[in-house]
């Protein structure tokens, strides 16, 4: 199962020097996505998973059918501004730029069990900062789960505390 077959890589996007990694490609295929979010959830079955944490957009995508697929909650971590009640606000460098990202602050009750899954871990700046909302929130952080993980960009280097899965890597 080589689901690098499904992801098509568009270079100098969204700027000059970036290889951007679109899992659209991917999306669109049933079967292989459905087979991508079931390789995913394997390892955390039986885990006593409650929550998994996503941060928008892409985030969602992975994340929601992630938790369908383990009977967990799923909480939305989202740009600033969209989140309606009281939030925490954390900012983050990303490969290209940088941003902030808010999470309810009633979203976990503390000593949950939390899987945190994105599409893809870069730089980790998006996860850091997820963690870092997770944590303060008193979530516990089971696990760190990516689609993609981008390799040369060493992500993994600040998150060595972490159980950290990827199923691509570039
Ligand atoms: O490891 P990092 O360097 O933080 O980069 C990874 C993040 O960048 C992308 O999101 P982006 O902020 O582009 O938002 P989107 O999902 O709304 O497209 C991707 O979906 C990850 O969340
Ligand atoms: N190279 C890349 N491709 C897709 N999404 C990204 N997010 C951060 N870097 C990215």
């Amino acid at each position: 199962m080589d689901f690098k077959e499904n992801i098509r890589v568009v270079a100098d996007f969204p700027e000059a020097g970036i290889r951007f990694k679109d899992i659209t490609t991917l999306l669109k295929d049933g079967k292989r996505f459905h087979q991508a979010i079931d390789a995913l959830t394997k390892p955390f079955k039986g885990q006593g998973i409650e929550l998994v944490v996503g941060p928008e957009a892409r985030g969602f995508v992975i994340g929601a059918p992630v938790a369908y697929a383990l009977e967990a909650g799923f909480v939305p971590v989202r740009k600033p501004g969209k989140l309606p009640a009281e939030t925490l606000k954390h900012e983050y460098n990303l490969e290209y730029g940088k941003d902030s990202l808010e999470i309810h602050k009633d979203a976990i009750i503390p000593g949950q069990s939390v899987l945190i899954v994105d599409d893809l871990l870069a730089t980790g700046g998006t996860v850091q900062a997820t963690i870092a909302m997770v944590e303060a929130l008193g979530g516990v952080v089971v696990g760190l789960v990516f689609l993609i993980e981008l390799s040369y960009l060493e992500g993994r280097k600040n998150l060595t505390n972490y159980n950290i899965m990827s199923l691509l890597k570039y």
